[in-house]
């Protein structure tokens, strides 16, 4: 066995060569966000070596001792000082009230996730606190509606610390949504854009109608068994399977065939564990190595992979317009297509950031309208109204209509409100190795999370009240004095050059939606299922997580 050199010093300084390394090795991740696996483990396995030359004579009689008590001395002053440093006045974020644990560690925020309470935990920390709360020793959320314009607008900050967190580390191409370096992001941005832009998505709407009609046909086919349905599900699968066309031309067909490849249940089982390692970016790479952590993710991933080399076989000549033909480039007549990482990256991200959403929403607005009949009897005159059903007109025919229809519009709006299906992540902070910037009149420094929370931003009665917290859709509808309903203060999704790009196609989506399922369905509650499971089951987990929405339907007369 090699011989250990060794370096004359007395006991104590020796120790002391030890916590000297633990600090150093403090001031280094203070100072750089490492997130390159290798570098990593190299840097934590290798440094506690460097004081074993001066501990080993003080043990001669056992090197593992010896290095063993470096190891502990290391990695306990390496604790010990980031505890220290976070509690104490000088940490730039030490003005903010908050939680000790939350202020102590990211293993905080990792439990809340785990228990999906997120949302609520940043209700209560901001009633008890105020408007800024410190959430991680990194971390504070801000419930202010001036303030948060000035977090998300345009001279606002960069995606947030979670977006090194969320993304896959083996996959070398990044999405749209998880790109930190602002102009890159303004670059990749065009081209969503002007696939999402309100004429492109006038071509959308026939792929739309289709899946509606098959919507419609498949809630008919399920009616007529007297059992009742899980309407979460079927809003799920027609969300996917709209979005699988609007992503690809096709290839998904959970409302056909049942979700035979477990391609939703692979969907939130990624977004449960990206929903924990978005915590703690710089050990996002070492928990995806863990058995079992990434698998879902790759799994779906991988499935995504072979659906765009498909769609690319394809053609838009054989698909239609779809997002891969934006992104592909394919109409123009000198292509400059992404590459093929970044395509498949960004088709992935459509798949997720479209589906679930949209499913959440539509979810909500049903368990909200079925609890209050006389909300839904109110919705249901607009619609029949607007379409009368003798002439055989639907609320497919006509996009435009739908969007001037002031109860439709405020159902919806009033579930946004209450559910935001990015209930707590908006999260912005200094691009990677920028200085901190001021927002405001906060100074936000490098390294930090900022939270924009929009479940506890719409149950603030600053900006919504009377009844913040009660489904009230005649708030939107502006006919009363004394109701306050803050428009800059409602961010379902999101504001400033990094918001949602398919807010319109999401709009449309719900109003045809909803429209529609009103008019051609008596609907209630299966009898003896308590809906207040419903909201206990909803998990903060990035998007929310929803459990069953048991409901019995049947044509209309
Ligand atoms: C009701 C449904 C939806 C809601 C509430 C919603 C909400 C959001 C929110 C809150 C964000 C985060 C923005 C931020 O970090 O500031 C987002 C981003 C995004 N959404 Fe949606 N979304 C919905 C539907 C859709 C649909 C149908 C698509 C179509 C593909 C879509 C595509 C995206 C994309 C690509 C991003 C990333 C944008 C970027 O980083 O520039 N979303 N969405």
């Amino acid at each position: 066995m090699a011989k250990i050199p060794s370096v004359h010093l007395s006991h104590s300084d020796a120790l002391l060569s030890a916590v000297f390394c633990g600090l150093s090795l403090h001031l280094l991740f203070n100072k750089l966000e490492i997130t390159h696996i290798t570098a990593l483990k190299r840097i934590l396995i290798l440094s506690p070596l460097l004081p074993v030359p001066a501990i080993l004579p003080h043990y001669p009689n056992s090197a593992s001792v010896a290095i063993l008590v470096s190891y502990g001395i290391v990695y306990g002053t390496l604790a010990a000082s980031i505890l220290i440093y976070r509690l104490s006045p000088i940490h730039p974020l030490a003005k903010y009230p908050g939680p000790l644990l939350a202020k102590c560690s990211q293993f905080w925020n990792i439990y809340n996730s785990y228990t999906g309470r997120t949302h609520l935990n940043h209700l209560n920390l901001h009633k008890r606190y105020g408007p800024i709360v410190r959430t991680g020793p990194n971390e504070v959320s801000v419930c202010d509606a001036d303030v948060v314009q000035a977090i998300l607008g345009p001279d606002g900050l960069a995606k947030g610390p979670i977006w090194s967190g969320r993304h896959t580390p083996k996959r070398k191409h990044y999405s749209l949504i998880s790109i930190r370096n602002m102009a890159e992001h303004l670059r990749r941005r065009k081209v969503w854009n002007r696939a999402f832009s309100i004429p492109r998505i006038k071509n959308y709407e026939p792929i739309l109608r289709k899946r509606l009609d098959q919507l419609v046909d498949a809630l008919q086919a399920a009616s007529r068994s007297n059992k009742h349905v899980d309407l979460a599900e079927w809003m799920s699968f027609f969300a996917y399977d709209f979005m699988g066309d609007m992503a690809f031309g096709g290839f998904f067909e959970l409302m056909r065939d049942g979700d035979v490849d477990g391609l939703w249940k692979m969907m939130e089982k990624g977004i449960r564990v990206q929903a924990y390692t978005q915590h703690i970016p710089w050990a996002a790479p070492i928990l995806y190595e863990l058995p079992g952590m990434g698998k879902n993710a790759s799994k779906l991933m991988n499935f995504v992979i072979e659906t765009s080399k498909k769609r690319i076989e394809r053609g838009v000549a054989f698909t239609g317009e779809d997002l891969s033909s934006h992104l592909l480039d394919e109409v123009s007549a000198s292509p400059q297509p992404a590459s093929f990482g970044d395509f498949s990256s960004d088709a992935f991200l459509a798949i997720v950031a479209g589906s679930d959403t949209t499913a959440t929403v539509l979810s909500n607005i049903f368990f909200y309208i079925l609890s209050d009949k006389m909300i839904f009897e109110r919705l249901r005159e607009e619609v029949d109204h607007n379409f009368p059903r003798k002439e055989g007109t639907a609320p497919s025919d006509d996009s435009t209509k739908l969007a001037n229809m002031p109860y439709l519009n405020a159902v919806i709006n009033e579930a946004l409100r209450l559910q935001p299906p990015v209930p707590t992540g908006l999260q912005r902070g200094p691009e990677p190795g920028a200085e901190g910037k001021m927002v405001g009149n906060m100074f936000i420094p490098p390294g930090t999370g900022v939270y924009t929370p929009p479940y506890v931003i719409h149950r603030d009665e600053r900006y919504f009240s009377p009844d913040p917290d009660r489904f009230w859709p005649e708030r939107w509808l502006n006919t009363q004095p004394k109701v306050i309903t803050n428009q800059a203060a409602f961010l379902p999704f999101s504001l400033g050059p990094m918001n949602c790009v398919g807010k319109s196609l999401a709009q449309l989506e719900l109003r045809i939606i909803v429209a529609t399922l009103v008019q051609q369905f008596e609907m209630d509650f299966k009898v003896g299922w308590d809906p207040a499971n419903w909201l206990n089951d909803l998990e903060d987990c990035f998007v929310f997580i929803k459990g069953v929405l048991p409901v019995v339907l049947s044509p209309r007369a």
